[in-house]
């Protein structure tokens, strides 16, 4: 017969483990508590279920060794239950996460297809199947040197309802964007930043060159956006609409206030194409081939906030004080257009920071609100408090300071040249991946501003015990201030939703243009030579 084993003999490793981990207690009670802690993994349960029962004159030992059992059954049917429950959650994330790349992947297409029925163009049979193989590899991937491509895309029959021209065919134009290296076009880009073979490290991309785009379709549509309230802007308005529909065959969107002006200076412009109904901007992106904006930074500014998703390329032409981010003269806007119909055009990606205001007081995730999506930066102040702010700042759960002044500023790099610079942060070239972290009149002589960098998340709190202080305020590239009452919290981290805006010359030259124009940098009189 076979021999059955105490479970309780040295030669047990089970028991061994239970018996030897605590002195204090008797070895029975010692065994219980240490078992019930290494029964919570899987293989002990298993072994100890399989432990045979104990036979011999000690009935506690035997007592003993049968309630181990029924414990180490009922665990075993709760981490059952439990990895059940896990394997239904993970199957229910990966149904949802492909659901959710689905529905990104038809955003990207151009927009909610069920909603307007958008279809792929059948104009070209080579180039619709070429793209459906892209694709099918990665939607926006199509080559070594691409980063991205449009599909062409058609308008069916029925988004006519909340636009002023109905059932009017529309087409999205197609175009790839490039890596440049100096200029020309690199075959160089490597998607590995960081290779380590043969035990040595090196870097292949830093952050990211000029980028170039190419049309692969000609731009067929073009919103023009204007700055309100100035005659000069309005003029150059009608003068490059009518050019726009007559020697270059564009279809043009203008907002509704726009379009009321045009029309009540003459009937001739009812072809032009507006909106009713403000819902239809979350589908603006998928008609507008390009974007011209008539005033200075504030109407780039403007612009970018009309798309809380992805933005077509922004045209910007400088009819304002500054115009950092307005690289095109008016005067000349004939040539400017014309190469930028026909491309390539050199583009800056300018980033854009994505923000959550997360309230104490909400009772669930769906009383948050956001995200808001800035491109200069999002301020947050004392308002009208003639207290110092009481800010507790995170940076991806580690503490970074508090901030106690006028406020902080979490500017973009485009935003760099703005409040931020006038804060006391540096001005930094848009391509440098960065979050700036500058604080407003810090009431401490060794607060310096920080730059941080672009994947993190940042975390600002109104403290709960901020008596004095109270209230905190939140603006977003200066406009739609909203309070910020104890216990609530600002998060924000890099949007994935760039604002690609044309260069004159490229990124640099004209980061360095706006520097030296707008600001006159480091402008000094030359000392004359010693004579
Ligand atoms: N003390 C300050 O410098 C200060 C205070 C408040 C707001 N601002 C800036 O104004 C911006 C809003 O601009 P607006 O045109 O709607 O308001 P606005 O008309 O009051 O213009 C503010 C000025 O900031 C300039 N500006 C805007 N963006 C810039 C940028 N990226 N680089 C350099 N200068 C820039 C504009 O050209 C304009 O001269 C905010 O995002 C903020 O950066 C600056
Ligand atoms: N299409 C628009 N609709 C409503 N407001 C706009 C529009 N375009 C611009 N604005 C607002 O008008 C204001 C002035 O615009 P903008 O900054 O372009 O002109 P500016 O002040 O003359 O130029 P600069 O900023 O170079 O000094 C900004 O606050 C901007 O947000």
């Amino acid at each position: 017969m076979h021999k059955r084993e105490n479970p309780m003999s040295p030669s047990n490793s089970t028991s061994t483990n239970v018996l030897t981990a605590n002195a204090s207690v008797s070895p029975e009670e010692n065994g219980l508590i240490d078992s019930l802690s290494l029964l919570s993994s899987e293989k002990t349960v298993q072994e100890l279920i399989q432990q045979p029962l104990v036979h011999g004159n000690d009935d506690h030992l035997f007592e003993f060794s049968e309630a181990l059992r029924t414990v180490a059954k009922a665990l075993r049917r709760v981490t059952e239950v439990k990895a059940s429950a896990q394997a239904e959650a993970c199957e229910w994330k990966r149904k949802y996460e492909l659901e959710r790349a689905r529905n990104l992947l038809l955003e990207q297409k151009g927009g909610c297809f069920s909603e307007l029925n958008v279809e792929r163009a059948g104009n070209s049979v080579n180039k619709t199947e070429s793209s459906d193989e892209n694709s099918d590899q990665c939607e926006l991937c199509s080559g070594k040197d691409d980063i991205c491509a449009h599909e062409v895309l058609r308008d069916g029959e029925t988004d006519s309802d909340s636009c002023a021209v109905p059932n009017k065919m529309t087409r999205k134009a197609s175009f790839k964007l490039s890596w440049c290296f100096k200029g020309e076009k690199s075959d160089r880009h490597k998607h590995d930043i960081v290779s380590f073979g043969k035990g040595n490290i090196t870097t292949a991309e830093r952050s990211s060159k000029q980028i170039s785009l190419k049309w692969e379709s000609p731009p067929q549509t073009v919103l023009i956006l204007t700055k309100p309230n100035s005659a000069s802007v309005r003029l150059l308005c009608l003068e490059m609409v009518r050019w726009l529909k007559e020697q270059k065959k564009i279809n043009i969107f203008v907002e509704p206030r726009v379009k009321a002006e045009l029309l009540t200076e003459s009937s001739y412009y009812s072809f032009v194409q507006t909106w009713i109904d403000e819902n239809y901007l979350l589908l603006l992106h998928t008609k507008v081939d390009l974007i011209i904006t008539l005033g200075g930074d504030g109407t780039v500014l403007w612009a970018a906030s009309m798309f809380k998703g992805p933005v077509p390329p922004i045209v910007p032409f400088s009819l304002g004080s500054l115009g950092f981010m307005t690289p095109f003269y008016s005067e000349h806007y004939r040539e400017n257009l014309n190469a930028i119909l026909l491309g390539p055009i050199s583009i800056t990606l300018r980033h854009r920071l994505q923000c959550h205001i997360v309230r104490d007081a909400a009772k669930s995730e769906y009383e948050n609100e956001g995200p808001m999506l800035v491109l200069n930066e999002v301020t947050i102040d004392r308002g009208i408090s003639s207290f110092l702010t009481n800010l507790e700042c995170y940076c991806d759960n580690s503490f970074v300071t508090r901030v106690q002044g006028d406020g902080l500023i979490l500017s973009t790099t485009s935003g760099s040249t703005a409040y931020s610079l006038a804060a006391g942060g540096s001005m930094v070239h848009h391509q440098v991946p960065g979050i700036l972290f500058t604080p407003i009149c810090p009431h401490s002589l060794s607060f310096r501003p920080l730059i941080l960098p672009e994947h993190v998340t940042l975390r600002v709190v109104v403290p709960l015990n901020s008596s004095r202080s109270g209230h905190a305020w939140v603006s977003f590239d200066g406009k739609n201030r909203k309070q910020l009452a104890p216990g609530d919290a600002l998060v924000c981290s890099m949007a994935p939703w760039p604002v690609p805006t044309a260069c004159q010359i490229d990124s640099t030259s004209d980061f360095l243009r706006s520097i030296h124009d707008g600001l006159h940098w480091n402008i000094r009189k030359t000392q004359s030579p010693q004579s």
